[in-house]
């Protein structure tokens, strides 16, 4: 569709005199009597490029402001020419930037100085986008930021300060900053203290587990602020209405770069400033109707589970450790017996083998599927679908795990399950039987190439809306130990380890579940997805290259 022309000039860019026009979707400029398709000069990644115009759209402006200038020439403090012609004698000026798309998904702030022969009409271009702007209702004015300040190396106050709070101030966007004392300070605070209604959105400065406090205060405050229990299970969780951003300062960003494609904070700063929107689901976990915790990423029994277990005993050893942990626990090749009963997603959400990755604008998460329809509007959906039929299943296994998202992160940039959906309501279950110590790890070296991890026997893979697990065994290892400390249960514990693991000598009988990073207290647990529960200030990842026009020209 044609859009409204707003204003039209010749104005200067580059010393170059230009025709320039701004309508809702762009403002847009192409040097006179130019209609070649061409960039401008020196700018390797520019603003687009449309029939020889370069144009940025209104959504990706972040701010335009008066330019104070001597003269029409930059260098300060340098012997400057004396201007000559019409175009150096402009000497009004206003400065637009804009997101300027560089390589992996990141994003920069690019600027662009347009001249102007008097300051009346400087003036005017400078109201005339700043009204577009404001008609921007997405985008956000106030902020509620939360600093860890020893997330990763130690650096998030200062990333915050140097790189993000400049583009803020610079989008017009106020902030309440508060810099964490303790561990669960933003947590507790957000559940609590926080005068939600005065804010536009929650922005956490860390890793994942800086996210991790920030989404538990967030659903928690929502949940006790409409009067849900969120103790049942079965309870239907109301949304969060404030959007979530995530500024990347930890040793893990993996959500940071399965929601946005990279783990840039500059980029993630201008994903807050444009207003972009993510829904994001999230996984409830209960042991016997005891709220657990909420996972938004994996959720690893057996190896996953076992690797974070022995990293958190080394974390004098910093990142290494995973690693270190990584190799002992492969070594060691444990397996575990349980049950796992599931509830399978609806087949229009694809299959975790249908290599649709979610992209920006995802089909898959914009279908109104019944299994968003379980979460968003249980009382439209008949019980029958919305109950399905539980699927039972037992074994032996080294690894179960289950990603609400595809795990990607810089090691594993396909991550775990590759066509997992941040928003479509399921999990993606991963069960991996028990077999060779080799087999496993051609399985394992499949997540960094481009094979297909799934494809082998003993590599199980489901989307799911619903499971369960429960240990063959049912204690947890903390009633094994007390049950070992009182003698009682000495002779039949470790019967049933010589009976399982004769060969390896292992002294456990349960792994543990790793939740994001966390480790829970409980081995037998129930999992259901609540379909987009968060909204994160993202968009995916995009698909088209840099060099892609992602706008119709016909917007220009
Ligand atoms: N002021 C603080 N002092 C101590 N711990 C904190 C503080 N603020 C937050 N935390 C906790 O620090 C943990 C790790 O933070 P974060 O995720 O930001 O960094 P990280 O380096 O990625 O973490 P990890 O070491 O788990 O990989 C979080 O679980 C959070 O609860």
């Amino acid at each position: 569709m044609e859009q409204k022309l707003l204003l039209s000039s010749q104005l200067s860019v580059h010393n170059t005199l230009c025709e320039v026009t701004l309508n809702s979707a762009a403002l847009s400029w192409r040097p006179r009597g130019d209609n070649t398709h061409k960039r401008a000069a020196g700018r390797r990644y520019g603003p687009l490029n449309a029939a020889g115009s370069q144009y940025v759209p209104v959504c990706e402006i972040i701010s335009v402001q008066e330019t104070e200038e001597d003269c029409a020439s930059t260098g300060v403090g340098k012997w400057q020419k004396v201007p000559q012609t019409p175009v150096e004698s402009n000497q009004h000026a206003f400065t637009v930037s804009y997101v300027e798309r560089t390589q992996k998904h990141r994003w920069r702030c690019g600027e662009v100085t347009l001249h102007c022969t008097d300051r009346t009409l400087c003036l005017q271009w400078v109201q005339a986008i700043r009204e577009q702007l404001s008609l921007l209702t997405i985008r956000p004015k106030r902020l509620l930021v939360y600093i860890n300040p020893y997330g990763g190396k130690h650096h998030g106050k200062r990333i915050y300060e140097q790189k993000v709070a400049p583009i803020f101030s610079r989008a017009s966007i106020s902030t309440d900053v508060i810099v964490t004392e303790w561990a669960n300070h933003a947590r507790d605070h957000l559940k609590t203290e926080a005068e939600l209604k005065k804010y536009d959105g929650v922005v956490c400065v860390g890793g994942d587990g800086m996210f991790s406090e920030i989404i538990h205060g967030l659903i928690s405050r929502t949940q006790s602020d409409s009067g849900v229990d969120q103790n049942l299970s079965d309870e239907t969780l109301i949304p969060c209405s404030l959007r979530i951003g995530i500024i990347p300062a930890g040793s893990t960003d993996c959500i940071c770069y399965a929601t946005v494609g990279s783990n840039d904070p500059v980029t993630s700063a201008l994903h807050i400033v444009v207003g972009d929107s993510q829904p994001m689901d999230v996984c409830s976990i209960h042991h016997n109707n005891t709220f657990l915790r909420y996972s938004v990423s994996l959720l690893g029994y057996g190896f996953y589970g076992d690797v974070l277990t022995d990293s958190e005993r080394k974390r004098w050893m910093g990142p290494a450790r995973y690693d270190i942990s990584g190799v002992k626990t492969f070594m060691s090749h444990r397996y575990y017996e349980g049950t796992i009963t599931f509830l399978p997603a609806d087949e229009n959400v694809g299959t975790p083998r249908d290599k649709l990755p979610c992209r920006t604008g995802c089909n898959i998460c914009s279908l109104p599927s019944a299994d968003k329809q379980g979460s968003r509007d249980e009382e439209s959906v008949s019980d029958t679908d919305r109950k399905g039929v539980w699927q039972v299943i037992r074994g032996k296994f080294l690894a179960i795990n289950a990603a609400c998202m595809s795990c990607a992160c810089p090691r594993s940039p396909k991550g775990l399950s590759p066509s997992a959906h941040l928003a479509d309501g399921t999990v993606d279950l991963i069960l991996v039987r028990r077999c060779s110590r080799f087999d496993f790890l051609r399985h394992l070296l499949r997540h960094t190439n481009k094979d297909d991890q799934f494809d082998y026997p003993f590599v199980e893979v489901y989307r799911v809306r619903q499971f369960h697990f429960t240990p063959r065994y049912e204690e947890t290892n903390s009633e094994l130990d007390l049950r070992e400390a009182d003698g009682s249960g000495r002779k039949r514990f470790f019967s049933r380890i010589c009976r399982e693991h004769p060969a390896c000598n292992c002294s456990l009988v349960h792994s543990s579940w790793n939740c994001d990073g966390e480790i829970l207290p409980h081995a037998a647990i129930q999992v259901r997805v609540h379909c987009q529960l968060i909204k994160l200030f993202a968009r995916g990842i995009e698909e088209h290259s840099v060099f892609e026009e992602p706008y119709p020209l016909s917007a220009i």
